[in-house]
């Protein structure tokens, strides 16, 4: 059977996705699981590794099943998934020592404030292009090593392994054969210098990680290995791994320098192609390769919201405003403005660009004539605001402005919330006809590894946008809104 589909195991917080994806990259099939989220004490969340292997495996046996190509047709498999969680195993049975640390986890924020306090920062930031935070990996890998028992000492025999997500997978889909992951994710441990292109031996030294734990890093467009014999009908390559919001960025075709796409799911990543060049942001944004091919790196600014959609599903489930996020959109609709209303969604404080762990979520300019449909659409404004407050500071970075924003993730779906952005951003919105660009960039890259596409120029080819919504709102209501917020935004971080 002619080889012409691809497999995309997208990975992420909260579900497990496999999606397959015919030559023209659209989605034949999809099957999905959600899993359980593990809270052991207050700020620490967890995930099951087996239970994600587990999922995976049914969900990727499921769509090839669905798709009617068999796994003869299937060309490749590209990876994509949660960053920065964290896996460590044994060589030898590859079994983990202990669950997944998820990114989100805060365990390990006094030693990030210890590192801070020593001057650390400022070295960890040119090095590896990120903030010093328990985000990271590095500091989950100390975690483990120092609270199971005997761990440091057998990684220090070159007993253990670590892996993100995708290089546990890429582990078990070869029954161990290849250690290895992709520069992307590589990127988000603290421990790779993004300039040079290895693994840190001083931020290895600081962080206390022994360098015998680190997978191979490739480019992202590579062939890693090939499934075990036995996990599918038939042996397929693993030719893409990426992590998923540079998977995304690569799904939107963002390619050209100054080229953006922004994820709206639960909290919202907005990724800057600044092709070449490394920049270092003056106004903390991350700095992270977009995708190495051929050996060649392409950098990218990004900037993390932690709450874009949650917002919405706490007008849903926490006060009850809504039933379904979708109406949020009509609601919107139904006022001419929010009524001064603004709310600053900091519930679990402010990420890019204020990073004020300590601020909390306010609601302001209520009056008597507020109404849920106001409360609605302040909601949504806020990502709006949010988006705007992370461009500008792409743009003081020397990052340039984005000619057109590409968006993506569920609350992408919101009309409303995509015209809004346009006219606060004063440029086009665009979104693509399919949602899923995280699978589709995964796929994109495993696809160019086994040469079912040619290159960059067919995959722009292949992207096909839904809609386009242009900017339409006079300057003056603009600057009068973007006012209000700034006060708002102001009166809520906590140094004020
Ligand atoms: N039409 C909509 N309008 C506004 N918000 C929406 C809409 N549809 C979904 N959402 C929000 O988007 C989020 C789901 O998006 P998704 O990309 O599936 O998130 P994640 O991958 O982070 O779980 C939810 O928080 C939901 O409240
Ligand atoms: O799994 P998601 O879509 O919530 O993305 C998580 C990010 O990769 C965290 O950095």
């Amino acid at each position: 059977m002619a080889k012409t589909h691809i497999l995309a195991i997208d990975q992420g917080t909260t579900s497990t996705r496999s999606l397959v994806f015919d030559a023209r990259a659209r989605r034949i099939a999809t099957a999905q699981t959600e899993f359980e989220q593990i809270y052991p004490a207050p700020g620490w969340v967890e995930h099951d590794p087996e239970g994600i292997w587990r999922d995976v495996l049914s969900t990727a046996r499921e769509a090839i099943a669905k798709s009617g190509v068999g796994a003869d047709g299937i060309a490749a498999i590209g990876i994509t998934n949660q960053r920065e969680t964290t896996i460590v195993w044994d060589r030898a049975t590859g079994e983990p020592l202990y669950n997944a640390i998820v990114w989100q986890d805060r365990r390990t924020a006094e030693h990030c404030q210890a590192l801070k306090a020593d001057g650390a920062e400022s070295d960890i930031r040119a090095r590896t292009g990120l903030l010093v935070d328990p985000y990271f990996s590095a500091t989950k890998i100390g975690w483990i090593l120092d609270h199971v028992d005997g761990a440091r000492a057998r990684a220090e025999r070159g007993e253990l392994a670590f892996g993100t997500i995708d290089s546990f997978l890429l582990w078990r889909l070869t029954e161990g054969r290849v250690h290895a992951t992709d520069v992307t994710n590589a990127s988000r441990t603290m421990l790779w210098n993004i300039h040079d292109n290895r693994w840190d031996a001083e931020m290895c030294a600081l962080l206390g990680v022994p360098d015998s734990m680190l997978p191979d890093v490739h480019d992202n467009a590579h062939i890693f290995g090939t499934t075990a014999p036995g996990l599918f009908d038939a042996e397929i390559p693993i030719a893409g791994i990426a992590g998923d919001q540079q998977a995304a960025l690569f799904g939107q075709a963002c390619f050209a320098r100054g080229s953006a796409k922004s994820t709206y799911g639960t909290g919202c990543f907005l990724l800057l192609n600044t092709g070449e060049e490394a920049i270092t942001s003056d106004h903390r944004m991350l700095t992270t390769p977009a995708y190495r091919i051929g050996g060649k790196t392409t950098y990218a600014l990004e900037g993390s919201i932690f709450v874009a959609g949650a917002a919405i599903k706490w007008l849903r489930d926490g006060i009850g405003v809504i039933t379904h996020a979708r109406e949020t959109n009509d609601m919107a609709t139904q006022v001419p403005d929010s009524h001064g209303v603004y709310m600053v969604p900091a519930f679990v404080g402010l990420g890019a660009p204020h990073w004020d762990p300590d601020a909390r979520g306010a609601i302001f300019g209520l009056t008597l004539g507020a109404t849920q449909a106001h409360l609605a659409r302040a909601a949504l404004e806020a990502v709006g605001y949010q988006t705007l407050d992370l461009i500008e500071a792409m743009v003081m970075d020397g990052g340039g402005r984005p000619a057109i924003l590409r968006v993506d993730g569920g609350m992408a779906a919101n009309d409303w919330l995509c015209q809004f952005l346009a006219d606060l951003l004063q440029a086009p919105v665009e979104r693509p006809d399919d949602l899923e660009t995280t699978a589709r960039g995964a796929a994109f890259h495993a696809g160019l590894a086994v040469g079912l596409w040619s290159g960059l120029d067919e995959l722009e080819a292949i992207w096909s946008r839904d809609a386009c919504f242009e900017p339409d709102m006079p300057d003056d209501k603009r600057s009068r809104l973007i006012a209000g917020w700034q006060d708002a935004l102001g009166r809520t971080l906590r140094k004020n």
